[in-house]
């Protein structure tokens, strides 16, 4: 904990509603001074919060959760607005830009809004800005659905490449069984992410607020694991929690990840993503490539294969045709035929617009 950069913190709804109450204020104001805590110490921090389903409902009155996809996604929409000034606010107080970003599944798995959403991100990140995301309730159907905002955190963790997911919700963490039914249940301090044995201990939610119960946080740690990054699950009434994990202290459950970064990242790459077309490099690129494992530049391209769009996943062979790496396009192929062997100061005056200097990003790109 102590040497992660970037974390990626995400508080549940019966926390941040005080079990369906109202957005709890004093609560949220608690985290925001934390997290004020953490970038100053000099960590990235993207909030995944939950709560506006138990928001709205409390706003309009109504005093269960209802069963209907539509009524659950209008109580989302009002409830978020309560959600997003309490934020606001909270940041605000402290000097600090919150943002919000609202995400759905099919966002991820289409590479170019992937690629959008990652982008946007890294910039706030950059800009000093406290991203808090929640699923875009309004347009998401059941098939699309993340479900539960455990598996939105580790989804984020994975995009941004984050170095630990902490989960914080209304227990102290992941225990041998659920404590609410069983008394003698007994806190898992530490246990590899991937333990398939931690499953069988996480039950589903424990109040009418929450939607995924520890099944989802098991499920969460195991996703963040695959990109390398460790998983945290803690009680959000614990004084200072965030700022104690990021000293070291061991508060609650550690999920740790087995995989390394990159190797988490090349599996992912490899195992996940269609190849769309290839592009060919000059021996100063190919060699630039190779060495320093750099970003691809147009400047370095000499041909260009294919029918891709942004965000696909294309090969850059060298002058031999051998295969030197596969990663994520910023540009279309017609757009890469264009800018193709010139600068990158020269892609806004060819295009008409900049996405970025790389036709692909060496964080996008695995090398073989
Ligand atoms: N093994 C377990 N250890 C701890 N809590 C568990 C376990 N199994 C089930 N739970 C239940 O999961 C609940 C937390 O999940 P949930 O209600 O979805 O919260 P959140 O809103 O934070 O996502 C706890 O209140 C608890 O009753
Ligand atoms: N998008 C929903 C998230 C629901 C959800 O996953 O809740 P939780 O299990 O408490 O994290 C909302 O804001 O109400």
């Amino acid at each position: 904990m102590q040497a992660a950069r970037r974390i990626i913190i995400k508080v549940g709804s019966s926390l941040v509603t005080n079990e369906g109450r109202g957005v709890d204020l004093e609560a949220v104001s608690r985290w925001a001074g934390q997290i004020a805590g953490l970038r100053a110490a000099g960590k990235d921090v993207i909030l995944v919060s939950s709560g506006a389903i138990a928001e709205g409902m409390r706003r309009l009155g109504w005093s269960q959760r209802p069963r209907e996809m539509h009524q659950l996604q209008a109580a989302a929409a009002v409830g978020q607005m309560g959600l997003a000034q309490a934020y606001e606010t909270a940041f605000r107080q402290r000097g600090m830009v919150a943002a919000q970003v609202l995400l759905t599944h099919a966002d991820l798995a289409d590479r170019q809004r992937y690629l959008n959403a990652r982008t946007t991100l890294l910039t706030l990140l950059e800009q000093g800005v406290v991203p808090v995301i929640n699923e875009n309730d309004t347009v998401v159907t059941d098939e699309i659905k993340f479900g539960d905002n455990d598996t939105l955190g580790a989804l984020v963790t994975n995009l941004v490449e984050g170095d630990v997911l902490i989960i914080l919700t209304d227990q102290s963490g992941l225990y041998s069984a659920d404590p609410r039914k069983h008394a003698d249940a007994t806190l898992i301090a530490q246990a590899d992410a991937e333990d398939a044995t931690l499953q069988a201990m996480a039950g589903g939610a424990g109040t009418g607020i929450g939607t995924g119960g520890m099944a989802t946080k098991v499920t969460a740690a195991r996703r963040a694991a695959r990109s390398g990054a460790h998983t945290v699950i803690a009680s959000g009434r614990e004084p200072d929690v965030l700022i104690r994990l990021a000293q070291g202290e061991i508060v609650g459950t550690q999920l740790l990840a087995g995989h390394a970064k990159l190797a988490a990242r090349k599996q992912w790459m490899a195992d996940h993503l269609q190849l769309r077309g290839w592009v060919r490099v000059d021996d100063g690129a190919a060699r630039r490539l190779r060495a320093q494992g750099a970003s691809l530049l147009p400047v370095g391209v000499v041909e260009v294969q294919g029918d891709f769009e942004r965000g696909d996943v294309i090969a850059v062979q060298d002058s031999g045709g051998a295969e030197i790496a596969r990663g994520l396009s910023n540009y279309a192929a017609s757009q890469a035929r264009r800018i193709m062997r010139r600068p990158s100061s020269d892609i806004e005056a060819i295009l008409g617009f900049s996405e970025e200097p790389e036709l692909i990003h060496r964080d996008n790109m695995v090398f073989l």
